[in-house]
Parts: structure tokens; sequence; C-alpha cells
């Protein structure tokens, strides 16, 4: 007898967004109800600086995954890993890079190969109300930007308008205006707070009510061969980079230096070691917010990852050198 398909969610959004913070909490929820989740995390970068989050859990990291065809593969070989008998989980949950387009993600899941193990329920889309109309006024020159973002909202099945305790009724008017303008009427928008929701509302199966969009015109999910070939031609804006092996910082000054880089740099994360109160402490650092959190592996290398869109690197090395570590070299 053939094995039940593995219900298979996609957590989608920008930067930031929340994803990491919906899916933490979507597996404390599973837990609870005795069930077995699996995931397969992307992470820009060639360090998941999160990875102890998920200790102990069925997961698969894919580095420096920036989306198209090589994550395509990529991904299509891993979720082999839980069609194992040994492996096998009852739920599986992806999450893609701030920059993926969740289209990339649901095509390998259609792969013949994989089709008949998973069934996708639902493309989870986070969208941060705190940032939502200054990214579209930023981006707005660059169609590649837009579009990405564009596609994130747009092939969701299910959108989940996240930091909703940083903005006003103004700004969420003008928000639900945008978001319904680009939204079948049929897509469900939830507003929450730190990805707060009910564990049923994120399960229910949304997938059918949009299957003909996300294969409109193609019948491969919206992506011909011909764009795949397209992307691996050019550069993907987005870059991330980092700096290692630093000395203790104290925690004033860099949260300064991070709520001042330039408006480029979207995403920062990380581990820092502080001087005072000293200690290892995992860091994030989105809608210009900073929060930091005390590690319990005391025994990490400290790491900074920002993430950014045409970000002047050089020049933020320099910054951190001097205004972060108040040396002139690292
Ligand atoms: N104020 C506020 N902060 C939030 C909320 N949700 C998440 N955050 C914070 O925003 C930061 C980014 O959240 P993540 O869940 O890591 O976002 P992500 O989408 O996984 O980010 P990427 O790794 O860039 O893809 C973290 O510091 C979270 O604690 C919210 O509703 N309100």
């Amino acid at each position: 007898m053939s094995q039940p398909k593995i219900p298979t969610y996609i957590l989608s959004g920008f930067l930031g967004s929340g994803k990491t913070t919906v899916l933490l909490k979507m597996l404390s929820d599973f837990k609870s109800r005795g069930l077995k989740p699996g995931i397969v995390l992307n992470e820009l970068g060639q360090v998941n600086v999160e990875g102890h989050m998920f200790k102990g859990e069925k997961m698969l990291e894919m580095l420096d995954g920036c989306i198209c065809c090589t994550i395509q593969d990529d991904l299509r070989e891993e979720l082999q890993f839980f069609l194992q008998e040994e492996n096998a989980v009852d739920v599986l949950l992806i999450e893609g890079t701030g920059v993926a387009n969740p289209k990339e993600i649901l095509e390998a899941l259609t792969d013949p190969r994989l089709r008949d193990g998973f069934e996708t329920q639902s493309i989870i889309s986070l969208a941060d109300a705190s940032k939502f109309l200054e990214y579209q006024s930023i981006f707005s020159s660059s169609r590649e930007i837009r579009e990405m973002l564009n596609e994130q909202i747009t092939s969701a099945t299910l959108i989940l308008l996240n930091k909703m305790d940083l903005v006003n009724e103004k700004t969420k008017d003008k928000i639900y205006k945008k978001l319904r303008k680009q939204l079948k009427a049929e897509v469900e928008i939830l507003e929450t707070v730190y990805g707060e929701v009910e564990l049923d509302e994120l399960l229910k199966k949304r997938m059918s009510t949009v299957a003909v969009s996300l294969s409109k015109g193609t019948g491969n999910a919206g992506h011909s061969h011909h764009e795949h070939e397209d992307h691996h031609h050019h550069e993907h804006p987005f870059k991330a980079f980092k700096i290692e092996d630093f000395p203790a910082v104290e925690r004033i000054r860099f949260e300064k230096w991070l709520k001042k880089l330039p408006e480029s740099v979207l995403r920062g994360k990380g581990m820092v070691s502080l001087a005072s109160p000293s200690g290892l402490y995992q860091f994030q650092f989105a809608s210009k917010e900073v929060e930091m959190e005390r590690m319990e592996d005391q025994d990490c290398r400290t790491c900074l990852i920002l993430i950014g869109y045409n970000m002047p690197i050089e020049e933020i090395r320099v910054s951190f050198q001097q205004e972060v570590l108040q040396t002139v070299s690292i």
C-alpha cells in the first residue's frame, strides 16, 4: 500500500517579515498535538545563525540558497530525505529565503518524483506591515524586485499581515487597499503580532482555490524553462555579507550602529559577544528594530550577517571597525 502524502506548507515573505517566528510557533503547536514535523530552511549567506533554534528537529538546511534553479534542484534532492521510512514526518514546513519566489518551491514540489510524496496545502506569506508601503516605494525602480515582492504576495493562499503592533490605523488602511488590489478576493488576510495565529487557521488546505492562477499560462506553476535559464545569466540584486570572529562589543554602541545603517541594509542577524552583560547573544535586526537573546550555547563564533540591496559593503565594514570595534582594522 502506498504511503499517505506528507501535507506540506510553504512559508514565504520578504526579509525579516516573521517567517521563522511563525515557523517556531507552528513547531511547538505541532508538538503539543503529538505530531512530528519536518522542516526545510533556506538561508542567504553561508552560515545559518538560527540553526540552534531548531535543535532536535528533523531539519534540512540549504545555505547560500539564493532561489531559482539551483535551489530547486537541491530541494528536489533534499526532499527525498523525508520519503525514507526512518525520516518520516507527519507534516512538512518549508521556509524560503526572504528573497525567494514561493512558486519556485512549489514547482520543485510538483516534480513527478515528489508528487506522490508531498501534497502542498498552502502557501503562507508573511507581509511586514511596518515596512510594506516603504518597500513598495524603495523598490519601485527595480522591476526584478518589484516582481519578486509581487509574487510573494500574489502566489499566497493566505496572507499574514504581521508586525501589526508597529502600525497605526491609517497605514493599515493603505496596506489593505494595496493588498486587496493584488490579491484574489478569496485569499484571506489575517493580522498578526509576532505571528500569533491559531494553528488550525494555518493548517487549512487552501491550495486548490488558487491552483488556476499558479499555473497560469504555462502549466508548470507559471514559470517556464526559458525563464529559468534567464535566472542563471544575471546576478540577484540582493547580497549577504558577513563579518566573523570579532571581539566583544558594547551593546549600546552596536545597536546604535545597526539602527543608522543605510536604507539599503534590509536585514541583519548573527551572534555577538557583549562586553556587558557579558556573554554570547543572538541578535536580530529587522524593521529598524534590534532584538537580543542570550545563547544557551556560549561556545559559538561571533558572526554578523547583513542582507541588502546594493549595499556599500566597504563603507559598512569600515564603520563597523571604527564605530563598534573602535579599531582601525578587524
Ligand atoms: N515588533 C515586532 N517584531 C516582530 C514581529 N514578528 C517578528 N518580529 C521580529 O522581527 C525579526 C525578524 O523575524 P523573523 O521571524 O526572523 O523573520 P524572517 O522572515 O524569518 O526573516 P529572514 O530570516 O530575513 O527571512 C525578529 O527579531 C522577530 O522577533 C511582530 O509582529 N512585531
